[in-house]
């Protein structure tokens, strides 16, 4: 990732579709390029502007613009349109303060390299109970402007809380093929709960997102903790389902050969099997699916993880993938507490959109967290999504029992996963 003083298109992530990775081969101009650069985020045409759709990227619209500004100036005027490295790496001074917990792991390395080169973060705490001091010490080498702290251990967490205004969880262990992340829950569950009640205590105004699985039942977990210690703002309490959304875009756009770009496929839901339910009907561009498309699609996206766990035999589960998505959200969450007005993520939630307490849907996000959950998605659903969606709502609503009982000390009931 070292800032060179070649080509500005570099500067991408990630080449967003097929005509800005030919447009790279020929070399446009670097304003051209930056034009295409989509980042992370591949916002849709139903939830953004003509004008946002260009702009969108992990720098955010105003670091987009900033440095694009910054290259047109230094690219014109250097004589072998070559501009030095420190004039292309211009992006705006930023205020928000970002921990990690569980920065040590195969999600927390990438994605705390992600969040080091988002100029929305100022500050970037990472812990572990492993020690990542040798983590910070090598991300803080990158020289971008974000400042990178490391944390070892329970005694630094108070630390490495104080202060943030995003914390995410990716504290855990993962699946091994043949496991469910259910049966992560004796292990994570309590972890999950340590970590919430000190977030409370040192950071109870912070935007909590969890990764850490079962989503469907440590997001229950953490409201009840974060209820019992008087601090619970529903509006600031995330799982993070935005690898669903993710892997329906990109299996649509596959299936379909569409631009990836263009792609935008609600899931719904919770974060587990069957519980995932993306919303083919709904997606844009609006596609014609036979029948069978949409089951095929539909299982492949809900299977995602296992395809991946299974491929990894043994050595865990979807870690680049999950880091790219859980900055993808932070991006998003970041840009709404920026107060831009138009920022749309699927998350998993406190909800009133169906009968279960928490459920994921696609919200607005704003200065507070959730300004709003979107009901237009679940109306005018295809009978395949009404059907799937009450068969998803047991085990949904026994994941919540089980993680609310939990914390309640109560006897956690049995959940029977198929
Ligand atoms: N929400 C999603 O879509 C999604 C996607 C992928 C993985 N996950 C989940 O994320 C979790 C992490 O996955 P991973 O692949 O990074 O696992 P990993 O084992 O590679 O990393 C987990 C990290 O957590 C740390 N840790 C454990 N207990 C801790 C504690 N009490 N405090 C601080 N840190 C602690 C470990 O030391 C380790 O560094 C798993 O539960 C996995 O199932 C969720
Ligand atoms: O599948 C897993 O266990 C990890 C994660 O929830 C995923 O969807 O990849």
């Amino acid at each position: 990732m070292a800032a060179t003083t070649t080509a500005p298109p570099a500067l991408s992530v990630r080449p967003c579709s097929r005509q800005t990775r030919s447009a790279a081969r020929a070399r446009p101009s670097p304003v051209t390029a930056l034009r295409k650069y989509c980042g992370l985020k591949a916002t849709s045409p139903s939830t953004a502007s003509r004008d946002s759709l260009e702009t969108a990227s992990f720098l955010g619209e105003e670091g987009g613009a900033a440095l694009r500004q910054s290259i047109t100036t230094s690219w014109a005027s250097s004589p072998l349109n070559q501009a030095p490295a420190s004039s292309l790496l211009r992006p705006r001074a930023s205020t928000f303060r970002v921990a990690v917990l569980g920065a040590g792991g195969g999600i927390g390395q990438p994605l705390s390299l992600l969040i080091k080169m988002s100029p929305l973060v100022s500050s970037l705490n990472l812990y572990d109970i492993a020690n990542v001091r040798g983590i910070a010490a090598d991300l803080s080498h990158c020289n971008s402007p974000c400042r990178v702290a490391g944390f070892s251990g329970a005694a630094e967490l108070a630390r490495c809380l104080s202060g943030a205004d995003v914390v995410i969880i990716p504290a855990g262990v993962p699946r091994k093929p043949g496991m469910t992340r259910d049966d992560l829950f004796t292990i994570n569950a309590s972890i999950v709960k340590t970590l919430v009640e000190a977030v409370a205590d040192l950071a109870p105004t912070a935007l909590i997102h969890i990764i850490s699985n079962p989503v469907n039942s440590t997001v229950p977990i953490a409201a009840e903790v974060l209820k019992q210690k008087g601090v619970y703002d529903p509006r600031k309490l995330f799982g993070v389902t935005t690898l669903d959304v993710v892997r329906a875009n990109t299996f649509l756009a596959q299936k379909k050969n569409l631009r990836l770009v263009d792609v935008d496929v609600p899931v719904i839901g919770g974060h587990a099997g069957t519980t995932i339910l993306p919303l083919l009907s709904k997606a844009r561009p609006a596609t014609v699916l036979t029948g069978d498309e949409v089951e095929e699609l539909t299982a492949r996206i809900q299977n995602g993880g296992t395809e991946v766990v299974e491929a990894k035999a043994g050595a865990g589960s979807a870690t680049l993938s999950m880091a790219y998505a859980a900055a993808r959200f932070l991006e998003s969450s970041l840009r709404g507490l920026d107060g831009d007005q138009e920022v749309y993520e699927c998350a998993y939630v406190q909800s009133a959109l169906t009968e279960l307490p928490f459920f994921a849907s696609r919200v607005k996000l704003g200065r507070k967290g959730v300004e709003a959950a979107v009901p237009a998605d679940l109306q005018g659903l295809s009978g395949f999504e009404e059907r799937a969606l009450e068969a998803l709502k047991p085990e949904l609503r026994a994941s919540i029992d089980k993680g609310l009982a939990f914390v309640r000390k109560e006897e956690v009931p049995v959940l029977v996963v198929a």
